[in-house]
C-alpha cells in the first residue's frame, strides 16, 4: 500500500464560511466537494505546495506562515493510504477565481456534511465545526 501526501487548505472568510471547490470531470473522485490542494511536486515543501495549488486552482496569493495546521485525514483508498494535513487561512490576497471553471461554495462549517465529500474528508468536519461553529 502506497502513502499519499496531498495537502488541502480551508480558506476561511470574514464572515467564518469555509470554501469548498467541485472535484472536476474526468478525475478521480469526480463531482465531489473538497478542500483545494493537491499532491506535492518532487522537493516541496507542504506549505509550498499549498502555496502553489491554491494559486493553480484559485488564483490567490497566500504565505506560507498564513496556513495554520488544524487536522488531518488519514484514509485508506483501495489503491493508496490518504495522508492529507489541513490547514486553515483566513488571510490572502486576491480573488477566487477557479481556474479550471469548478464550482465553488462558501458553506457553513455546521453545513458540510449536506455536501458529498470524498470519504477521507468525513472526519475534517467535526474539528471545522469547533473552529468555526
Ligand atoms: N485536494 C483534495 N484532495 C482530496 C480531498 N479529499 C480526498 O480524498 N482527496 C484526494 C483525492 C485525490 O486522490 C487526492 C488529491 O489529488 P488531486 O488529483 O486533486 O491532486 P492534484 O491537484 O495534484 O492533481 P493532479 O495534478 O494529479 O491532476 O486526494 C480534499 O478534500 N482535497
Amino acid at each position: 500500500m502506497s502513502l499519499l501526501l496531498v495537502v488541502a487548505a480551508a480558506l476561511i472568510d470574514a464572515d467564518n464560511r469555509v470554501l469548498i471547490a467541485q472535484r472536476p470531470e474526468g478525475k478521480q473522485l469526480a463531482g465531489l466537494w473538497e478542500f483545494p490542494g493537491g499532491k506535492l511536486h518532487e522537493g516541496e515543501r507542504p506549505e509550498e505546495a499549498l502555496v502553489r495549488e491554491l494559486e493553480e486552482e484559485l488564483g490567490v496569493k497566500v504565505c506560507a506562515p498564513c496556513l495554520a495546521p488544524l487536522t488531518f485525514a488519514s484514509h485508506a483508498y483501495d489503491d493508496f493510504h490518504l495522508l492529507m494535513p489541513l490547514y486553515v487561512c483566513r488571510k490572502w490576497e486576491g480573488i477566487v477565481r477557479p481556474a479550471e471553471g469548478q464550482a465553488v461554495k462558501w458553506a457553513r462549517a455546521r453545513d458540510l456534511r449536506n455536501y458529498p465529500m470524498p470519504p477521507a474528508d468525513a472526519p475534517l468536519i467535526g474539528p471545522l465545526i469547533d473552529l468555526l461553529g
